[in-house]
């Protein structure tokens, strides 16, 4: 079965014109009206000539969330609890609607496809707990991440608590796995949403000249559905993604930051676009693996059903994008993914954990084997197989392999057409791979053809190996039978696995932080860089050659601090009342670093900028100690947060400087952890989160992520101090204090 791609044509925003519409949906024939297909839009190198572009279904600007989801997502439920994996996914510029499509709006009419999704699901689970009096127990749970300058983060993590390397991800029995995600289960549609809403404000999203609230990141849900009966458990998974936008930077603005996060975003989609390429035209190699975005949603070689919302906004701005667009979902329209069901797992073994389950009840899981836990079983007719459109996919993990009737039991058959599952017991430490068409078939050769593919070839010698193995698992099997492993051995084998697999990943992780320290160093950014040290330090703590490293850039950092107090210089902020009014410097008391030596110097300096504030001397913004040494205190280099400098637009500062926060102003190194939440809060330009801080309602919200965006469009970046904070335009100290009081800690 080919990816469903359906379009959906946004309505215009405020600030758009009818005039300016271009894209328009259309039906084939008068046979099937209301229900179009066709997407059209001008050429634009010739208005007169339009393009169309076919799909399974197009919906206008008067579609509803509640359309979109009756006809496309509800489908699918069913087949979710047949056995079924689902992927849902938007694709689109940016600002054309895919987190309107798929999470929506709060009000129930707005509500996107994610939340009808679950709310679809937790009703089916009622009804087969009920229909089964209690023998069928369904558990549901949730993982959500997003991956953000392509790296992997926790939804339900705070950012704060991120690692910055993100999460590894690992290939396991022919799926990819994101290692350490946290699972919950949620029972109910409500604590569903709850979870959901509390992950989403850890989203990565910030106001951009086309957006005012971009996801930049892509955000991936997936809800995992355990069906428990006495003898079998089945899991299958739905998995809903809300791809972070592509951006045209000409037409963005984009500063420093969203222009990084922005060439992630183009970069993996640029990935998938190859991938999809790659695949339409059956080429043998596809480049999953240069973005983890494309190993994740794996398009193409994953089983299940695919749904791709191809979200479109109807004006004349977008006319480049939207070509593109409709190019890239014509291309994966091609795409053929494999129907396959996930194989139940057969109690065997007595259950480790429970869990509850929807209607409150307990089910029981069963232990990992160490053999694969999901075979599969192909729903299509053997026959069939022969006449369906060729399978263009997969080199890493998908290869193809021949079912050996020698060697193979017909366990059982799910359902009638259905392929055996291949039990062969000798083979079974290998990841289950899906029998699949012939390479020599895919290219519509024969063996016997003179010109053998370079595919071809290896396929030969892998089928070769192959037939050997089996040959060699055969006698085995006959020599002397398998003994089945004892439950506690089969455990021990599971522990160990994943201990080996922690391993790994806590070395790679502490590799991370080394190869960043490294490039800390080189760049002369010694504190971050022995903050890196520090970071990797757990992972190797014999290392004594890391220590010596530790202890040598600690030393370099004292000696430059001892100089940096010598040359410590105070700054000053001021409040001009009117425009007209001349500037009147306040000064502003700075206690210097540690050292008393150095206290009395800078005492004196500062009392000499009291008497004497001749205009040279007035600041107009914040000034670093010593610019030069800037990057080597803790968390101000350009790595870690980006900070401003003497080009700063001057912002309305007021003369109030906040409690306990004088040091603060004037040295960011020295914020309290209840500034740096405040500000990294209110520099993700995110509204939902700012409007959290107490005392921030909508409209200030907004008016705090205007200014930033104004800021940014100045070539500034966010805010790096509280007196910043309560000079931005709608602000005021009064609100910094509300914010800081309602910072618990
Ligand atoms: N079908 C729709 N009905 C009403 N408003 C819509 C619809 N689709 C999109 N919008 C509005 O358009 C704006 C952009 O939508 P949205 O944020 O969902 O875009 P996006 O494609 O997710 O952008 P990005 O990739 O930058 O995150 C929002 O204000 C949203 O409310």
């Amino acid at each position: 079965m080919s990816v469903r791609v359906v379009a959906r044509i946004r309505p215009l925003l405020k600030l758009e014109l009818d005039k300016d519409v271009i894209v328009t949906s259309d039906s084939i024939g008068k046979e099937t009206p209301g229900s179009p297909t066709i997407v059209r839009i001008p050429n634009p190198k010739n208005e007169a000539e339009s393009y169309s572009f076919q799909f399974n279904s197009v919906y206008d600007q008067n579609a509803t969330q509640q359309e979109i989801f009756d006809h496309e997502v509800a489908p699918t439920v069913k087949h979710l609890f047949n056995g079924f994996d689902v992927t849902l996914f938007a694709y689109g510029v940016t600002g054309t609607g895919k987190t309107h499509t798929m999470r929506g709006g709060k009000s129930l009419q707005e509500r996107g496809v994610i939340p009808r999704l679950l709310s679809s699901i937790y009703r089916r689970c009622r009804k087969i707990e009920k229909d089964s009096a209690g023998a069928t127990g369904v558990e549901v749970a949730m993982s959500y991440y997003e991956i953000y300058n392509d790296r992997v983060y926790d939804l339900f993590e705070a950012p704060e608590k991120r690692t910055p390397a993100g999460l590894p991800i690992r290939d396991n029995n022919g799926k990819t796995v994101v290692v350490g995600l946290t699972e919950r289960p949620c029972t109910t549609l409500k604590e569903f949403e709850k979870l959901y809403d509390e992950a989403n404000v850890n989203r990565s999203t910030s106001a951009t000249k086309l957006n005012a609230h971009s996801s930049r990141s892509h955000a991936i849900l997936c809800v995992k559905i355990t069906q428990t009966t006495e003898t079998q458990t089945r899991i299958s998974y739905a998995s809903a993604i809300d791809l972070a936008g592509s951006e045209d930077n000409r037409r963005t603005d984009n500063n420093k930051e969203r222009l990084v996060e922005s060439s992630a975003i183009n970069k993996s989609l640029f990935v998938l676009a190859q991938c999809v390429e790659a695949i339409s035209k059956k080429q043998s190699r596809i480049p999953y693996r240069e973005s983890k975005m494309t190993r994740i949603l794996s398009l193409g070689q994953n089983n299940g059903l695919t749904v791709m919302i191809l979200n479109l906004a109807p004006v004349r701005s977008y006319h480049q994008d939207t070509l593109s667009s409709l190019n890239f979902a014509n291309r994966t329209r091609k795409i053929e993914v494999n129907e396959i069901e996930n194989e139940p797992i057969f109690k065997t073994a007595a259950p480790t954990r429970t869990t509850a389950s929807i209607m409150g009840g307990n089910i029981q899981r069963q232990p990992l084997k160490p053999l694969a836990a999901s075979m599969n079983v192909n729903l299509l007719d053997q026959d069939k197989k022969v006449d369906k459109p060729v399978k263009a996919f997969s080199v890493y993990s998908d290869k193809s392999k021949q079912v050996r009737p020698s060697i193979t039991t017909v366990a059982r058959r799910s359902s009638p057409g259905k392929r055996a599952r291949d039990t062969t017991t000798a083979l079974s430490s290998r990841p289950t791979k899906v029998v699949r068409p012939s390479e020599t078939s895919r290219f519509g050769k024969t063996a016997h053809e003179p010109t053998l593919s370079k595919a071809s070839i290896e396929e030969m010698i892998e089928r070769r190996i192959e037939e050997k193995l089996a040959e060699k698992a055969l006698r085995d099997e006959h020599a002397a039978p398998a003994p089945l492993l004892p439950e506690d051995l089969q455990k021990r084998l599971h522990a160990l696995e994943q201990r080996i697999e922690k391993k790994e990943d806590s070395r790679a992780e502490g590799l991370q932080y080394l190869l960043m320290a490294k490039q800390h160093q080189v760049r002369g950014e010694e504190s971050s860089a022995l903050k890196m040290y520090q970071l990797a330090l757990p992972y190797f703590p014999e290392n004594e050659k890391l220590a010596q490293k530790m202890l040598a850039l600690q030393e370099k950092l004292r000696l430059k601090r001892d100089n940096n107090a010598l040359s410590y210089i105070s700054t000053v902020s001021y409040v001009p009342t009117r425009a007209s009014d001349p500037v009147k410097p306040v000064p502003i008391a700075i206690p210097p670093p540690q050292h008393s030596i150095a206290t009395s110097l800078v005492s004196k300096k500062l009392k000499k900028i009291h008497q004497d504030p001749t205009p040279d001397k007035r600041d107009t913004s914040y000034v670093a100690p010593n610019e030069d040494d800037e990057d080597d205190a803790y968390q101000s280099d350009a790595s870690f947060k980006f900070r401003t400098k003497s080009s700063r637009k001057p912002t309305k500062s007021k003369v109030q400087v906040f409690r306990d926060t004088q040091q603060e102003s004037v040295n960011p190194d020295l914020q309290s952890p209840r500034t740096r939440q405040i500000l990294s809060i209110i520099n993700t330009r995110d509204l939902a989160q700012i409007k959290l801080l107490k005392g921030v309602g909508a409209k200030k919200a907004e008016a705090i992520v205007n200014c930033l965006v104004e800021m940014d469009g100045n070539g500034m970046i966010g805010v790096t101090t509280l007196e910043e904070l309560g000079g931005l335009r709608g602000v005021g100290f009064k609100t910094v204090e509300n914010m800081r009081s309602g910072i618990v800690g």
